[in-house]
Order: structure tokens, then sequence, then C-alpha cells
């Protein structure tokens, strides 16, 4: 492997556009991708289906190539390095283990893709392969048939395949995506755990917000063949840069801002108070502008408690209470999701503990909580 460029990330695409041969002439599979992985770094590419994840794993592994741009690994452009050379590892969506053989031949499989004069002998093969068992929690598996283990079983001997030959870059395309959700939870621990411990470099693609944000030291948000934002998992969910990150993570209560005056932002539901006035975003500003109110922040009380008037405990200018209906409540474990009918605007999700849930049917008043909204601007290929 040639030397490491200093302080070069360990990947590195620059202005990477990427179009399939038998596509329309416009129609881009990526768009000038941006994007950088530091050595030890776990980054998730989070987006909707077809929007350019896989494409840019399988660019980064030199099956596909770039129609602009350029992939380097190790600050060196990868342009004429065929995969093999690449010193990445892909672990596969459907996994793709081999049936016919066992689990230690699965893993063996892996091993095999090291250089010629790298390669272990049998002994040591074995001592590899039981070592990576116990890293993925399989200890004493390696004479089982893998066609007798259960998905979580077989997801954790593709990992063990893949990690095997000690790739720089380790990248998985959706790698629990197949799992039910209970699995899919502590797996998604685990594997955090073990790359922290292996200090792994690893470039995950996924649609699953959550498996995202719990394996990540950084999340990067596509749509359509663009990244769109990119953060720590805590910057990009307290901040969604637009309707569609805000709407992708789950958020419903996105609409648009009329104007904003004195910390107060005019939208669809009434007059609605704003996280810190003084913030620069928001000042009055142009149109294009949003509202998210995360669930947390619509506050509920009795009908009774004041409808139409400034809150009790509020200044005298506060904005009024808005009336509405309960439609529909969610058990989400430990609190309820709770469905409303404003008397005005689209519908709002509220969330409260289960004792203090109102009743569907019941009419509450609605009061918002400044801390809980965030101004989010509207890009030009972000349709709410
Ligand atoms: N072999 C191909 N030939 C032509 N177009 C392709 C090919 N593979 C993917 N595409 C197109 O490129 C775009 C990006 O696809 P890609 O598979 O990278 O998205 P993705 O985000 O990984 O989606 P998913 O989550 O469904 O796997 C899509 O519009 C897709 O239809």
């Amino acid at each position: 492997m040639p030397p490491a460029a200093t302080d070069a990330p360990l990947l590195e695409l620059r202005h990477v556009s990427a179009r399939y041969p038998d596509a329309a002439p416009d129609s881009y599979a990526l768009r000038d991708v941006d994007l950088t992985v530091h050595a030890g770094e776990v980054v998730t590419v989070l987006g909707p289906s077809g929007g350019g994840k896989s494409t840019l794993l399988r660019l980064v592994a030199g099956l596909e190539t770039p129609s602009a741009g350029a992939v380097l690994l190790d600050g060196l452009d990868q342009r004429d390095i065929p995969t093999h050379r690449r010193g990445v590892g892909l672990m596969f969506q459907d996994h793709a283990l081999f049936p016919q053989r066992d689990v230690a031949g699965n893993i063996a499989f892996g091993l095999g893709t090291r250089r010629r004069g790298d390669r272990p002998d049998p002994t040591e093969r074995r001592a590899v392969v039981d070592r990576l068992l116990d890293l993925v929690g399989l200890a004493g598996y390696a004479d089982r048939p893998v066609a007798a283990l259960s998905g979580g079983e077989q997801q954790r001997v593709a990992l063990a395949r893949a990690l095997a030959p000690g790739p720089r870059l380790l990248m998985l395309d959706e790698p629990l995506g197949q799992l039910d959700r209970a699995l899919r939870e502590r797996l998604v621990l685990e594997l955090r755990e073990l790359f922290v411990k292996l200090g792994t470099t690893v470039l995950a693609v996924t649609h699953d917000q959550g498996e995202a944000f719990a394996m990540s030291d950084r999340v990067v948000v596509m749509r359509a063949g663009r990244v769109v934002q990119s953060g720590t998992p805590q910057e990009v969910w307290l901040r969604p840069a637009s309707p569609f990150v805000a709407r992708f993570l789950g958020f419903d209560n996105v609409v648009p801002v009329r104007r904003i005056q004195r910390g107060v932002a005019e939208t669809p539901w009434g007059p609605v108070p704003v996280a810190d006035p003084q913030d620069p975003d928001a000042a009055p500003g142009p149109s294009g502008r949003h509202l998210l109110v995360r669930p947390d922040g619509v506050l509920l009380a009795p009908a009774d408690a004041g409808a139409g008037q400034p809150h009790a405990d509020g200044p005298a200018d506060a904005p009024s209470a808005l009336r509405a209906t309960v439609v529909a409540h969610t058990f989400r474990g430990d609190h309820v999701g709770i469905v409303l009918r404003p008397e005005r605007g689209p519908r709002l999700e509220a969330a409260a503990r289960l004792r203090d849930a109102p009743p569907e049917g019941a009419t509450v008043t609605v009061r918002f909580d400044p801390a809980e909204t965030v101004l989010l601007h509207a890009s030009p290929e972000d349709s709410p």
C-alpha cells in the first residue's frame, strides 16, 4: 500500500458526480458530492431509497467510475486503482454469504482476499477466524452451516468476513436492514462498541435514521444524489437544515412561516414564539422559511384553561392559545404520541407521559415552547 499523505482524510470525495450509462442524460445518481471520512471515524450516509447511497459506496469500492470529480484514499486519487487493491471492505445489503460453506469457511474467504505473501497458513487462519467470531459474539460457531443461522447471526458472520482482511475502510450497505427492530436496536449498539474498540474507520449507508444516529460520529443526509446536511447526530437532530431533513427524521410539525416579528413567527397555527429572537435567523426574513416544532414543544392543557387568552404565566403580549381536538394516540413505550386537529392549520403531533395524555376526542388548548422550535431554510431542491 502506498504511504499515507500526512493529515489527508482517509477517504475524500471531491465534487463527485455519477450517471449510469443507461440513465437519461440529465439523470445523475450522484451530483457534486463532497465527503470526507477521517481515520477512526464512523460516518453514516442517510437518505431515502434511490438517493444515491449504494452508488456512493460502489464508487469508493471501485465498482463504478465517477463521471466527474475524484475519489481519494489516503490522499491518493483512486482513478486507476482496481477494487482489490483499494484496501476497502464492502458488506452488502443482503450479506451474500455462501450457503454451502460453514461459518469458518465464509470468514476464511475474507482472509483469502489478502495479498499473497500476507495470507495465513491453516492454523493461523483458524486462530484469526476464532478471534473474529469472538469479536462479533459468535464464539464456538465456526463449524455451523450458515443456512442454520438466524438472520442476526448471519449478519454477524458477514461482518466478521468483511473485517477479516483488515480493510483500512469498512463500508456497510444497510448493515441491519433485514433484521427486526428489536434485534437491530441491540446489534447497532454492539456494532458501535466494536468499531470503537477496533478503531475501525467505517462508511455506512442506511435509510434508517435511528440506526444512523446510534452508530455514527457523523451523519451525512442525502437526497436525490446530493448532500443536504452533514454533522454530528446531535447537530442534525437538534438543527435539521431544511424541511426535507426535518420530515425525514420523522418530525411532522413543519409549517411555512409568513413573517417573524419580535420573536414570534406567523404560522398557519397562528403566532408561535421562536427560540432566541436575537438569533439573526429569527429576524424578519425572506419567504421560504419554515418552522419546526418538536412534539415535546406542543404543550397541552384542558380547553377551559383560557383558550384564546394569553397564558397566565406568560408575558402580557404572549401569543394566544390554540384550541385542538385529540384525534388519536400512539403508544410509544415511555410516552404517548398524540395527534391533534387544531382549529386552524395542519394537524399537530404532541408527546405526553402515559398518565398525562388527554383522552381521544378531548378538546385541549395548545401552547408552544419556543425552546423546542427550529427555524428551517428551504433549499431550492427542498419541496417540503
Ligand atoms: N445499475 C443501474 N443502472 C441505472 N440506474 C441505476 C443503477 N443503479 C442505481 N441506479 C439509479 O441511481 C439512483 C441512485 O440509486 P442507489 O441505488 O445508489 O440509491 P440508494 O440510495 O442506495 O437506494 P436504496 O436505499 O433503495 O438502495 C436511483 O435513481 C437508481 O434508480
